[in-house]
């Protein structure tokens, strides 16, 4: 791995440059001055857990099963009790500052609901996220805090997940929730949708449930930018006509909601109690989103509470800029053609640190080829047809990312392609470069989950791991000693267009690094043709690319 490694850095020939970055300077000055304002953002407060509204015995779970968080952030300790108020919701700050978990705690800390007439508890929330691998996390979570409580009752009666997956059991997943319902039930929209149109839409009686979360919730209803002419009528078309799982099951769970409007609102705050509290959450909550949930989706009552990281009090573009831009965390853009991999033009001289080499942990096994996973007849079969099919990689790219993992990746790293991207070409094609290439799994312990609760003194030491995943799967997850992140290509959603959209989208994949003040490092690897959008990308987010030294 290492000799290719060598031999990809020392092909590079230099690349005529585009136009250098004019206002590269201006955006790193402002970049600077936003960390510094925005520092205390999860830094956290002197409150303990039990001041702000935890239950003693769930506050002591916590900082057991979770050694390192000790007291609540600011934003934490305003959101549980916005929660314990039972109002709605709106839950914004940076990516990795810790909205994910304190929304685990607020469920977790909410008494349990028993049906009056049969005393049988029922679902107490509902936990929707946008993939499988984010409500797998969740439970792991539940599953650390329940296990470290004092006489842990079983894992089911405080969480099960739901989800459309081939590996799961439709049935035995409903007979296990009617019969044991949980304390948090985690699905995806489309799971739990499959599960009522199975059982009927009064399979849960959502009346009965005390709140429903949307975690990412800008991810799982899309709303119609501020666009204009043809591409603001393409998207809205593509919305009306497919909804989308998320909006659906809203629906129904929110019909009694939507008759009410902002004209007849003294009547809507005193219904009695019929829906549950709608608690929305994610990095970036643009304004339309909001606008729709507050008014042509019906959903969210008009008294909601806004709950946002401090760093929210700047203007929109510099809340972008100061989301995705902690100092803590270098961004790098590798050009890559048949002829070379180069550095962006007008890339700033790193720190120090940004483009250092990596001690690997491997070392001293350098030599060792990387463990080769068992393989089952399926897998083999796929297999067989990689190697007769052409890949729709580009070589070159997968050649970049391949020498730039074995020249900084020490441990871990993640490896983004676009969605609708094969995961597993992506792993084969990597790991015939010499790559320890693994689709991420969170269920598999070498595939992600031995990665979930590990980090600082204890970083887990295996053989370089490069985990693979899409755009559409990465969303929320938290594996917190993951400092290095590649990004293949740019988005393509919009074309060449930048929209908000587009923005965001890079601040949920960068922000997959440098979580809770970690250092973190950003590789984006493109092709030239891509250059003048990841240009755009970078400027209108006001983030400047840094130059990785071992490359022109
Ligand atoms: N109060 C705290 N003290 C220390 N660490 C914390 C605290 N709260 C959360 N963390 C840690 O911060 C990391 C990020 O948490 P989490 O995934 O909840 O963030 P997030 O804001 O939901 O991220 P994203 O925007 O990507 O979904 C986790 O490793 C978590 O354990």
């Amino acid at each position: 791995m290492k000799t290719f490694a060598a031999t990809a850095i020392f092909q590079v020939r230099v690349l005529p440059r585009w136009r250098m970055f004019s206002n590269v300077r201006r955006m790193s000055r402002m970049a600077e001055a936003l960390a510094e304002a925005q520092k205390s953002s999860n830094s956290p407060t002197q409150l303990t857990f039990e001041a702000i509204g935890l239950q003693p015995h769930l506050a002591s779970a916590v900082r057991a099963a979770f050694p390192k968080v000790k007291f609540p952030t600011a934003t934490q300790a305003e959101l549980i009790p916005a929660i314990e108020n039972k109002k709605d919701v709106i839950l914004q700050d940076e990516p990795g500052s810790g909205k994910t978990l304190s929304l685990v705690l607020a469920a977790l800390n909410k008494p349990r609901l028993r049906y009056s007439d049969t005393g049988k508890q029922s679902v107490t929330t509902l936990f929707l996220v946008p993939h499988r691998d984010l409500a797998l996390q969740i439970r792991h979570w539940i599953q650390r805090i329940t296990e470290h409580s004092e006489s842990p009752p079983p894992l089911e009666e405080v969480a099960q997940v739901l989800l459309r997956d081939g590996n799961m059991h439709l049935e035995s997943g409903m007979q296990l929730l009617s019969e044991t319902p949980p304390h948090v039930l985690i699905a995806t929209p489309a799971g739990l949708l499959d599960v009522l149109k199975k059982g009927g839409n009064n399979f849960i009686d959502f009346s009965r449930v005390s709140a429903v979360v949307v975690d990412e919730v800008d991810y799982l209803i899309e709303t119609v930018p501020a666009l204009h002419g043809k591409l603001r009528t393409k998207v809205q078309k593509r919305i009306e006509k497919h909804p989308g799982p998320a909006r659906e099951l809203l629906d129904i769970i929110y019909s009694k909601r939507k008759k009410f409007t902002s004209r007849n609102r003294e009547e809507f705050v005193d219904e009695p109690y019929l829906t549950p509290q709608l608690i929305l959450s994610s990095a970036t909550v643009r304004r339309h989103l909001k606008d729709y949930f507050f008014g042509e989706g019906g959903y969210l009552k008009w008294d909601a509470v806004k709950v946002r990281g401090r760093v929210l009090a700047l203007h929109e573009k510099q809340v972008l800029a100061a989301s995705a831009t902690h100092t803590n965390i270098s961004h790098h853009v590798l050009v890559v053609s048949d002829e070379s991999i180069e550095n962006i033009p007008g890339a700033l001289e790193g720190r120090v640190e940004a483009g250092e080499i990596a001690s690997p942990a491997s070392s001293d096994e350098s030599e060792e080829p990387f463990p080769a996973p068992v393989k089952t007849e399926a897998e083999q079969e796929r297999e067989m047809v990689f190697s007769m099919t052409p890949s729709p990689y580009n070589q070159n790219s997968l050649e970049a990312v391949a020498a730039a993992f074995a020249l900084y990746v020490p441990s871990v790293a993640l490896f983004i392609i676009p969605g609708g991207g094969s995961i597993h070409r992506a792993v084969y094609d990597l790991r015939a470069l010499g790559v320890n290439a693994l689709d991420l799994d969170m269920l598999k312990e070498d595939k992600g989950r031995l990665h979930l609760l590990s980090g600082g003194a204890e970083t887990v030491k295996t053989t370089p791991t490069l985990l693979v995943t899409t755009v559409a799967a990465m969303r929320g997850l938290d594996l917190p000693e993951l400092q290095h992140l590649f990004i293949l290509g740019t988005q393509e959603l919009e074309g060449d267009q930048v929209t908000s959209r587009t923005l965001d989208s890079y601040i949920h994949m960068a922000g997959r690094v440098g979580r809770f003040g970690k250092k973190g490092t950003v590789i984006s690897v493109i092709e030239p043709s891509q250059g003048p959008k990841m240009t755009k990308i970078l400027g209108k987010l006001g983030i400047p690319a840094v130059k990785l030294k071992q490359f022109p």
